[in-house]
């Protein structure tokens, strides 16, 4: 995995050389754009201000890529379990909330998503989440389980723990989570960042995701991504947006809501 995308782009918008990868200058015009922390944080923003876009709106979008992706890196007939299970660990802000609306994707493709989430924010938007999950008879977990539990009873890890927010050294509950999801062996599917990596650049001692979800344009720290699959989600990018920030996204083949990177 170099960190270039390998499909055309969109648009024509100006390519930032700072943060690509080592493409050879003929082709830099079509590379992605990988984003600085406060960048995302910016056009995340700009969202909801300029462009008139509620939270909820684009988390279903996000979390709707996610279980997406996941069908294609991991379909129902590849999973080696006897039951289809899935863990999916959600943080406490909106990268929780994208694993949520997620886990209640994955249920409707035939999934058998278990939820752990231990910080829950006092916000009418979680509530709502969780008691969709809760009715769509997902389960959730008080504690997180050992590791060794994790490796026998589920298939596959989501990890929506922190996302483009996540910064300085990791406080607990999340401390201990990530200790247990760092020996676990079962592939892990991040959403937009891997938990406890720097936003900007990686981490070398963190987790190892096997499958990476970018959402809206992958963020610097998906240069240092080596698992099997990255993929960009979230498909929601008004052409305005993508021209001031000069996110030269990938075109999203016909209908579909996530594209292999
Ligand atoms: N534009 C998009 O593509 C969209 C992306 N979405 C998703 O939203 C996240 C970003 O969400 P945000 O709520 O801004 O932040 P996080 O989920 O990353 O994390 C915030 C919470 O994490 C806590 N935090 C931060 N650092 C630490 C730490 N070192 N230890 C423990 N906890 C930490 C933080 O706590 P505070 O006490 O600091 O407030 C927050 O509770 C993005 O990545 C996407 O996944 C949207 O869903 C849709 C649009
Ligand atoms: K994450």
């Amino acid at each position: 995995q170099t960190g270039t995308c390998s499909v055309p782009a969109s648009s024509n918008g100006p390519t930032k050389t700072s943060c690509v990868s080592s493409r050879p200058a003929s082709t830099m015009a079509q590379t992605i754009k990988y984003l600085g922390q406060e960048e995302a944080q910016h056009i995340d923003e700009e969202l909801f201000t300029e462009y008139g876009f509620s939270v909820d709106q684009l988390m279903e979008l996000a979390g709707l890529s996610c279980a997406t992706a996941i069908t294609r890196g991991y379909p129902l007939t590849s999973l080696v379990k006897p039951r289809p299970s899935v863990l999916v660990v959600c943080g406490p802000g909106n990268n929780g909330g994208d694993g949520l609306v997620c886990a209640r994707h994955l249920k409707l493709f035939g999934y058998e998503p278990t939820i752990i989430y231990p910080k829950r924010p006092n916000k009418p938007l979680f509530q709502g989440l969780t008691t969709q999950c809760q009715k769509m008879e997902l389960s959730f977990l008080t504690e997180m389980p050992e590791a060794a539990v994790i490796d026998e009873a589920y298939n596959l890890v989501v990890d929506a723990i922190f996302g483009f927010s996540f910064k300085g050294a990791v406080r607990e509950p999340f401390g201990s989570i990530l200790e247990v999801l760092n020996k676990t062996t079962v592939p892990i599917a991040s959403v937009d960042i891997p938990s406890g990596w720097d936003v900007e650049r990686g981490s070398v001692d963190g987790l190892q995701p096997d499958m990476l979800i970018s959402l809206t344009a992958p963020k610097k720290s998906a240069l240092q991504f080596r698992g099997r699959y990255h993929f960009l989600g979230g498909r929601f990018v008004p052409p305005g947006l993508e021209r001031k920030y000069g996110l030269n996204l990938p075109q999203y083949p016909g209908t579909d809501c996530v594209l292999q990177l």
